[in-house]
C-alpha cells in the first residue's frame, strides 16, 4: 500500500533524467514493446480536442507489466501564434499504484517528454543513420529542438550541426543557447542540402521538408506532426524512404504523414532493435516518431528510482 504522495517537480526531474541511463532502457522498452507476445500495456493515445484553445489533450496510460508499474502522463498541445512565449506542450505524470490504485507520485512531465522523445530519435539516428554520418540538421528552435540537439551532440560527432526556424531571432537564440556551433541557415533547403540527419521538430502541420532537398541515404527523425491531418514532411519524401515507426498501431491512428501520404511502414524500432526487421541503413529513411505511453513510463520510473535514491 501506499506511502505518502510525493511531488516531483522540474529541476528534480532534470537532475535525475540522464540520457545514459534513459537510451539503454527505452531500448530495451520498444524491443518489448514489439514482440508478438508482448505484456506491457499502452493504448493508443487518447485524445480530447481542446477547439477554443487551438489544441487537445492527450492522455497516455501504460503499465510496463515486467516491472509492475503503472503510470500515466496527461499532455496539452497547443498550435501557439508564431511570436507567442508560451509553451506549446504542459504534461504531467501520475505513477499509480498498480494493486491498490492509489497516487504515489505526481511528476513533472515537460522534461521527460523533451528528454524521452528526443532519446528516441538518437536511437533511431543509432540504427538508421549512414555511417559517416557528417552533417546533422534541426528544422524548429523549441523545446524538442534543443533536447534533440542535446542527445545527438552528445551520443554522435558530427563535424557541422545547422538549425532552421521559422524566425531568424529564433534560431539566433538556439545557437547562443547552444553548447557548441551551430550553422544559423535561411531556408529549409539550405539547412538540409547534403545533411546526414535531419530532425524536424516544428508545429506545422503542412509539409516544411520536401523529399527533392533530402540527400539520398539521409536519415530523417520527423518528431512533430502528431494528428492525423498534420505534416511536416511531403509525399515524396515519405515515398522515396523506408519508413519506420515507434507503433505501428499509433502511427495508423495518428499520423498525417503516414495515413494522407499512403506510405508503408516498413518496420517498428522496437523491431529492428530484435533482430526481427532490418536496419536498411543504406536507403533513405524516415523515423516517425509520435511519442509512447511506455517511454514516458519508463523515464518517470528512472525517475522516481533516483528520487527514492536521494530522499
Ligand atoms: N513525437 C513525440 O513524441 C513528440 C512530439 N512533439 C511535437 O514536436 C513538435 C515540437 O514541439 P516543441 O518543441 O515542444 O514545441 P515548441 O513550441 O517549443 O517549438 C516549436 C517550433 O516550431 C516552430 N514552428 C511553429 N509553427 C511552425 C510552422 N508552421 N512551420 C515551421 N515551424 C514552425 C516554432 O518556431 C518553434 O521553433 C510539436 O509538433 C509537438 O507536437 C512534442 C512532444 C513529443
Ligand atoms: O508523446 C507526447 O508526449 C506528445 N506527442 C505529440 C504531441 C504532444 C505530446
Amino acid at each position: 500500500m501506499a506511502e505518502q504522495l510525493v511531488v516531483i517537480g522540474k529541476n528534480e526531474v532534470e537532475e535525475f533524467l540522464h540520457y545514459k541511463d534513459l537510451i539503454p532502457r527505452l531500448e530495451v522498452a520498444l524491443g518489448e514493446f514489439s514482440k508478438p507476445d508482448r505484456e506491457d500495456i499502452q493504448p493508443v493515445r487518447c485524445t480530447v480536442p481542446l477547439q477554443r484553445y487551438n489544441g487537445f489533450l492527450g492522455l497516455m496510460p501504460a503499465y510496463l507489466a515486467h516491472e509492475d508499474f503503472l503510470c500515466t502522463k496527461m499532455v496539452c498541445f497547443y498550435k501557439r501564434e508564431s511570436g507567442s512565449n508560451l509553451p506549446s506542450t504542459r504534461a504531467t505524470v501520475l505513477l499509480i499504484d498498480p494493486e491498490y490504485g492509489n497516487v504515489n507520485a505526481v511528476m513533472d512531465g515537460d522534461v521527460i517528454t523533451a528528454k524521452r522523445t528526443a532519446a528516441v530519435s538518437a536511437i533511431s539516428a543509432k540504427l538508421l543513420m549512414p555511417a559517416k554520418s557528417e552533417v546533422f540538421t534541426i528544422l524548429g528552435s523549441g523545446h524538442q529542438a534543443l533536447s534533440h540537439y542535446n542527445v545527438f551532440t552528445e551520443t554522435f560527432s558530427f563535424k557541422q550541426v545547422r538549425v532552421w526556424s521559422w524566425r531568424r531571432e529564433s534560431s539566433e537564440r538556439f545557437a547562443q543557447a547552444a553548447l557548441g556551433p551551430v550553422t544559423v541557415c535561411e531556408s529549409v533547403e539550405e539547412a538540409v542540402n547534403g545533411a546526414d540527419v535531419i530532425v524536424t521538430a516544428t508545429r506545422a502541420t503542412e509539409p516544411v521538408l520536401f523529399g527533392q532537398w533530402v540527400k539520398p541515404g539521409a536519415h530523417v527523425a520527423a518528431v512533430g506532426a502528431c494528428r492525423p491531418d498534420w505534416r511536416e514532411l511531403d509525399d515524396v519524401l515519405m515515398s522515396k524512404a523506408e519508413v519506420y515507426v515507434d507503433s505501428r498501431e499509433g502511427a495508423a491512428a495518428e499520423s498525417g504523414e503516414v495515413i494522407l501520404s499512403g506510405a508503408k511502414v516498413f518496420a517498428e524500432l522496437g523491431e529492428v532493435l530484435n533482430g526481427t526487421r532490418p536496419a536498411q541503413r543504406e536507403k533513405t529513411t524516415v523515423f516517425k516518431s509520435l511519442g509512447m505511453g511506455i517511454q514516458d513510463a519508463v523515464a518517470a520510473k528512472l525517475v522516481f528510482e533516483q528520487w527514492k535514491r536521494h530522499h
